[in-house]
């Protein structure tokens, strides 16, 4: 009572100007604090609660010490004005589960009001709701401050910024129990409709209250623009290309003719513009370098890769992605026939999905994609295996974009490279303090920043067995509870995962569950090796033209395909995009021929050749330099082509891989002793004498550079 009334008199003596601002956030009650996010803005902040208390007393006339009962909208009214944001509610209630959730236990609860201060939806700590219910924090109440004085909500609907109000900053003496930190809800247009608070009692106020909550009204309006423009064309992008997808990226919404309808704060911030009005209604190649057309096309080609693009007023390099409308989604309605997209070497009638982009003409591949259409939006697992490089986080990336979650999050997390003992802490988080060294602001495991959308566990098959029991649990129960707390959080997510060991064998060795391998297994998809693709000449192609995106794309001449197609690859499509990138980057011109292949692969072609089809003593090394090697001389007998041409050779696909990694001058060391084995029909005391080498020098070099004597009786 005695709080109250000293509190009464200071309002009176700050609005009055006999006491200066500073003493706002005072010392009335023994256990008070000062506003955790004054800090870094006082005396901005401080300045600002003066003036909602001058507008309190002057202008609403509201008594400090009025005890009445809170407004509160009649249960018609409350759901019109929750119908009226039933998009921005569900987006928001998702956000709200999970800021409630890092807030657990510190006595918080997470309100959201509309546009007028009516608090719509309300996530209530226990131990808070009844001392909340008093205080009128409950749905259909008012929180402007004409209604409630200087409060989080209200003075943060009338300042249009996120703020703090501190215990008794409130203005009227029954509310200075609260400490609330609100942010404002902006629409595309930039109109405030809602606002997001967190409110608690005083002593439990921590001072990265106000950053989580403004960090979540961020990721309601990036998610409520993607869902209000899914029909539309939109582009999302960032200045580092692992953030184009998460919460700071920018995102613009474009209309069938590459017009620009509406963008989010974070893209004007990015572009640095200060309102909708420089962007709205121009067309995508005012500002960025590239065509509307040919942006769909690269993010496409990349296969939902972020793609550098650069922005016209002053050359800033960003990394886009173009997402097609939700309804149109296998349809590419603006792209003419002239279009680089129309030359596609996808096979015609393939529609252009995401998963779509995957086909180019391979029976197993397109089983797979059928069978991921058909499974994943009946909520079935799906476990991708397949040898590493073959793309099964591609395949998983895709599958989440031609899913109806495509704008949700894609979480992915590598259960291999992380960390035995973080492994836990990354996929469960964590609450502040949960253990030494564990950060202040606690964190929000993977599995719960995959909540809504699609979670990948990519090689599953190394995760430690204590935590598969974890996991099982997690992925059984749906829901999660992070270290150190103890309130679970439901979970929502798509599961995908991945592994290129043979899981059964190391349920067989004990070391994999196999209550947890039939869990996520609903359906397996085995993802096939590159040297076993029917349509690897559309794929060298594709991925060619991806490669050479720097604005002149680059031919394959007929034998550099030969060839290409004929290699063991078995580091499979990652070692194909790898070694077209070299040499698209050391190409001499737009055309690549043999020429430009590196030695060791003109090596293995070599050896192929010399193997399979040249005679003893005639001059084998064909004259690759001038890249006249005659297709039908590296053709393999059509029987060999299967039992592996490096097998036959002398050299495994390890060989071959270490061979890869030898520098320059060793490949070409390698390529010289091979044509001088050649030469001497592999009689290596002839070659030992003729480079003037003993014969053990000879055996080491060759064990050196990854040179396996072949059996000679092939060669007749
Ligand atoms: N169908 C494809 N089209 C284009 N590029 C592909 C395709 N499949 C794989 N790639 C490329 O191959 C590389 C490896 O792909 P990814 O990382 O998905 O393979 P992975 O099977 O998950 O490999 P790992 O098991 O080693 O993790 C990437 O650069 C990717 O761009």
């Amino acid at each position: 009572m005695e709080i109250a009334v000293e509190h009464v008199k200071r309002v009176h003596l700050v609005v009055r100007g006999r006491l200066d601002s500073n003493h706002v956030s005072g010392a009335i009650s023994p256990g008070s604090t000062t506003n955790p996010d004054r800090e870094s803005n006082f005396p901005a902040a401080a300045n600002r609660i003066t003036q909602s208390w001058i507008r309190c007393l002057n202008e609403y006339k509201l008594d400090p010490g009025a005890c009445n009962d809170p407004e509160v909208v009649s249960p018609a009214e409350l759901q019109e004005r929750q119908e009226r944001l039933a998009d921005l509610q569900a987006v928001a209630k998702v956000e709200m589960a999970n800021l409630y959730q890092q807030l657990a236990d510190s006595g918080y609860a997470i309100i959201l009001t509309d546009r007028d201060g009516v608090l719509l939806n309300y996530f209530g700590d226990p131990a808070f709701t009844h001392a909340a219910s008093k205080t009128g924090l409950l749905p259909g109440a008012l929180w402007t401050e004409r209604a409630q004085g200087t409060n989080g909500m209200g003075t943060c609907l009338f300042e249009r910024r996120p703020l703090t109000v501190h215990q008794d900053e409130h203005y009227l003496s029954r509310n200075i129990g609260l400490s609330c930190a609100a942010a404002p809800i902006f629409d595309h247009e930039g109109e405030l409709v809602a606002v997001l608070d967190a409110s608690g009692e005083s002593h439990l106020a921590q001072q990265h209250t106000l950053a989580l909550v403004s960090m979540s009204v961020q990721m309601i309006e990036n998610r409520v623009f993607l869902h209000q423009f899914r029909h539309d064309y939109i582009v999302r992008f960032h200045n580092r290309p692992e953030f184009v997808g998460t919460l700071s990226e920018g995102a613009i919404a474009l209309s069938v003719t590459g017009r620009v309808l509406a963008a989010t704060r974070s893209a004007l911030f990015q572009l640095g513009l200060r309102c909708r009005s420089e962007i709205v209604g121009r067309d995508i190649t005012e500002l960025f370098n590239v065509t509307f057309c040919g942006l769909i096309d690269s993010s496409i080609k990349k296969s939902f890769h972020p793609v550098p693009i650069f922005e016209c007023r002053n050359g800033a390099r960003f990394f886009a992605l173009m997402y097609q409308p939700v309804s149109n989604a296998g349809i590419r309605p603006t792209i003419d026939a002239g279009s680089a997209s129309a030359k596609s070497t996808r096979p015609a009638g393939v529609s252009n999905t995401a998963l779509d982009a995957l086909h180019f003409g391979d029976p197993a591949m397109n089983a797979n994609i059928h069978m991921a259409k058909r499974v994943f939006e009946r909520n079935v697992a799906i476990l991708l295996q397949g040898e590493t490089g073959t793309g099964k986080e591609m395949f998983a990336r895709a599958v989440h974009l031609s899913s109806s979650r495509a704008t949700r999050p894609f979480i992915a997390i590598n259960c291999a490279s992380i960390p035995e003992a973080l492994i836990e802490s990354e996929l469960f988080g964590y609450r502040s303090g949960a253990f030494t060294g564990a950060s202040k602001e606690g964190q929000r495991g993977k599995l719960l920043q995959a909540n809504g959308g699609t979670l990948f566990l990519d090689e599953i098959g190394d995760m430690p067995v204590a935590l598969q029991a974890r996991l099982l649990r997690v992925l059984e129960e749906r829901e999660v509870v992070p270290l150190g707390s103890e309130t679970p959080v439901k979970l929502d997510i798509r599961l995908l995962s991945a592994t290129h060991c043979d899981l059964q064998k190391k349920i067989g060795q004990g070391e994999f569950r196999e209550d947890l391998y039939y869990r996520l297994q609903g359906v397996t998809i085995t993802l096939p090796p590159l040297r076993d693709r029917a349509d690897r000449p559309a794929l060298i192609r594709h991925l060619a033209a991806e490669e050479s995106d720097d604005g002149s794309p680059v031919e394959l001449d007929a034998n550099l395909l030969a060839l290409l197609d004929r290699q063991r690859w078995p580091g499979n499509v990652r070692q194909l995009r790898h070694l077209l990138r070299t040499m698209i980057a050391l190409r001499q011109s737009d055309r690549l021929g043999v020429h430009d292949l590196p030695a060791e692969y003109r090596v293995h072609a070599f050896d192929v050749a010399a193997l399979s089809q040249i005679p003893a003593a005639t001059p084998v090394i064909p004259d690759l330099s001038a890249d006249v090697l005659p297709h039908g001389q590296l053709q393999m007998p059509h029987d060999q082509k299967n039992t592996s041409s490096s097998e036959a050779a002398g050299t495994s696909d390890s060989d071959i891989l270490g061979a890869q990694k030898l520098n320059p001058l060793e490949s070409a060391e390698r390529y010289a002793l091979l044509k001088e084995l050649a030469q001497r029909d592999w009689n290596l005391s002839c070659v030992a004498r003729e480079l003037n080498i003993s014969r053990n020098t000879l055996y080491r070099k060759l064990q050196r550079l990854q040179i396996k004597t072949p059996d000679k009786s092939l060669f007749h």
